[in-house]
């Protein structure tokens, strides 16, 4: 048995589509012009702070300040509904039911707030699979350092580790925390495979119980 913790966005769920629309719908707000679903998605895996400041930034301000504030606490406020454009990966429910069958412990480790991940999840029917859920506001620190990972192995009473993520992040947290690290290809990674660090890589959900079986063991 494993205990496998998952990564979120560009993970288990595709969540830039909603992420776009916030993100449009702060800048509108403030009376900035929208910006495109692939700069939108680009910003996506270091917490609400780094994406509000990419999106500031890509609109000519400055990242810091009384407007970054402003659209800050306007993300926040948004964040919690911002879930009916969200799918979870094909074939992502079926490994969750496997996983869960085998025997395995299941967790997520996001930089997402954890309010909003927690209200995701439960809008896709997943909170059940979970026995601990740590986001971006969790701890002071977030991904990539490795104590949000290891937080929640630990909440999860430990067990032979495996972490699942899509980014650049992911990889650097596993990296840090020597966790087996199984990287999923279809989420928001920008940089190539052959770049960044892995144990084993999957595009298909349905790869997942087995690919986990091994990856317990490294
Ligand atoms: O909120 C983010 O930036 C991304 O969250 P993730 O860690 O689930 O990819
Ligand atoms: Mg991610």
């Amino acid at each position: 048995m494993a205990t496998i913790v998952f990564d979120l966005d560009g993970t288990l769920i595709d969540s830039a589509p909603d992420i776009h629309a916030a993100s449009n719908a702060v800048l509108a707000e403030a009376g900035f012009d929208p910006l495109t679903f692939d700069e939108v998605r680009s910003f996506v895996g270091k917490g609400v702070p780094h994406l509000v400041g990419c999106l500031l930034e890509a609109r000519g301000q400055p990242r810091e300040g009384e407007l970054f504030d402003r659209l800050y606490a306007d993300f926040t406020a948004r964040y919690h509904t911002a879930v009916t454009l969200t799918q979870p990966y094909l074939g992502v429910m079926d490994a969750l039911e496997m996983l869960r069958t085998r025997g395995h412990v299941l967790g997520v480790c996001t930089n997402k707030p954890v309010a909003p991940a927690r209200a995701v999840l439960d809008h896709l029917g997943m909170s059940d699979y979970f026995g601990a859920v740590l986001g971006g506001d969790s701890l002071p620190v977030r991904k990539p350092d490795p104590e949000p990972l290891l937080a929640t192995f630990a909440a999860l009473g430990g067990g032979q580790p495996v972490f699942v993520g899509d980014s650049e992040v992911d990889a650097q947290t596993a990296e840090a925390a020597r966790i087996p690290f199984a990287l999923y290809t279809g989420g928001y990674r920008k940089t190539p495979v052959t770049e960044m660090h892995h144990d084993a890589l999957f595009d298909d959900f349905d790869a997942l119980p087995e690919l986990v079986e091994w990856l317990a063991w490294l």
